[in-house]
């Protein structure tokens, strides 16, 4: 039995205050919160009554100031932000601040536009809150004349008035990105927030809201049609659903190993897709690193979004954080199964298909690192030649709503910052040769 006390309560004989250690210890049978809860009042020198069998045979002194169970349990947070502190202190130098407090400040999204639903009124809902395209912008930055030719309809007219312009600016051709998605931000510095959207006359809703670096990787796999796409770890389907606004693919295989979240998948699917296209998209659950063995050089592109440490989720949920003690092996594996993901994301791209690999960490162990091995292995044990391709022209397209890194050597590094508080987000692009 544990009670707690006013400081002035008489404590009668074989019950006494306790030292925290002797309350962690006696109280261990029963059961390890009450152990902690006894411990953690005693330190903060409240008092605290034990009684009953459980208490009746604990030691009563000489305990080492530092019993293991007393050691106070710090959070997932606090221990996530810990371990950033170090890693991220020593990768980043003096930029950890500003990406610290970045991080732990309220995050921006960006709106996606359904192009299933009413367009025109929703671009036009957006404007009016002074969002921006941020996809069409940088089409006024750089632009190769291909890929104004892959726009949709609404948007031709005005991308040729545009298009002399943008020869006349044109330094370097440009390779193109994946057609027709439209996301909506707020300009630089802007905290804005989006509303959640709603229903249409026929239910669609007009956008989803998420973290608009993420379309990033979407966009640097360049989308054409016909593509028979994978998106090996699709749920919760931010990604899916920006990778149909194309309206290029043939096919789409969207898996994720988790039943629950490809719940959330198909839930997102019925929201946004008319029926018709929901047939374009074969949902799963399978192991994604089993893929290569399943589906082999079959796919024109390959998403591979996959878990990692979340970084700015590990530092504001403490429910089912990757940090939690009990997922520490998990955590500590995460390289591991970010490989096995990704080979098998090589694998099931078709020679000559392109690979985007993705995370939405800062760790160079989870990024640059796992993309150095995958190279590696592919030509060691499967004798294929993969090509990691160019994402620089990236920072100059969308300089003006993301801070990119400016020290990556393969891919793109999407950093936080406070007046344009996107990402962390990864993202490189390969192609299979062989
Ligand atoms: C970063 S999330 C994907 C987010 C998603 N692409 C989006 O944009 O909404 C990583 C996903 O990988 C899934 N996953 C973990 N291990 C997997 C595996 N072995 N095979 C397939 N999916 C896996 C997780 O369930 C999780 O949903």
């Amino acid at each position: 039995m544990l009670l707690l006390l006013p400081p002035t309560f008489p404590i009668p004989m074989q019950e006494k205050a306790v030292h925290p250690g002797e309350a962690a210890l006696g109280l261990r049978r029963c059961g390890r919160a009450t152990a902690m809860a006894a411990s953690r009042w005693a330190k903060q020198g409240r008092r605290v009554l034990l009684a009953g069998p459980a208490f009746a045979s604990a030691p009563r002194r000489h305990y080492k100031k530092k019993w293991a169970a007393t050691t106070p349990r710090i959070s997932s947070i606090r221990l996530a932000l810990q371990i950033f502190d170090m890693n991220y202190g020593a990768q980043f130098g003096s930029l950890w601040p500003s990406i610290r407090i970045s991080l732990l400040s309220e995050q921006k999204y960006g709106a996606l536009v359904n192009n299933f639903s009413d367009v025109l009124q929703i671009t036009q809902q957006l404007e009016d809150l002074n969002a921006t395209d941020f996809i069409w912008e940088s089409k006024t930055v750089v632009q190769e004349p291909d890929s104004i030719a892959q726009l949709g309809a609404s948007e031709l007219s005005s991308a040729s008035e545009t298009q002399t312009e943008l020869s006349l600016q044109q330094e370097q051709p440009v390779p193109s990105l994946s057609p027709n998605i439209k996301c909506y931000t707020f300009p630089k510095g802007d905290i804005s927030i989006f509303h959640p959207a709603k229903p249409d006359v026929i239910g669609i809703l007009g956008y989803y809201l998420l973290d608009a670096a993420s379309i990033l990787p979407v966009l640097a796999l360049n989308i054409q049609p016909d593509d028979l796409v994978l998106d090996l770890c699709a749920a919760p389907g931010g990604k899916t659903l920006a990778l149909l606004q194309t309206g290029c693919c043939r096919g789409l295989a969207a898996n994720d190993l988790s039943t629950s979240r490809t719940r959330r998948l198909n839930d997102i699917l019925h929201r946004y897709l008319p029926q018709e296209l929901q047939k374009v998209v074969r949902v799963t659950s399978w192991d994604g690193r089993k893929w290569g063995e399943l589906e082999t050089s079959t796919f024109d592109r390959v998403l591979v979004d996959v878990p990692c440490t979340n970084d700015r989720h590990s530092l504001r949920e403490e429910d089912n954080n990757i940090f939690m003690r009990m997922r520490k092996g998990e955590r500590q594996n995460l390289p591991r199964l970010q490989l096995e993901l990704l080979v098998a994301g090589i694998l099931a791209a078709k020679p000559g298909g392109e690979v985007v690999y993705s995370t939405c960490s800062l760790s160079q162990l989870q990024n640059e690192y796992v993309i150095e091995r995958a190279v590696e292995l592919m030509a060691i044990q499967y004798q294929i030649e993969v090509q990691v391709e160019d994402l620089s022209y990236f920072r100059k397209l969308f300089q003006s709503t993301f801070s990119f890194y400016p020290d990556c050597r393969l891919g793109e590094l999407i950093l936080p910052h406070l007046t344009a508080n996107f990402g962390p987000m990864y993202f490189c692009k390969l192609r299979r040769m062989s």
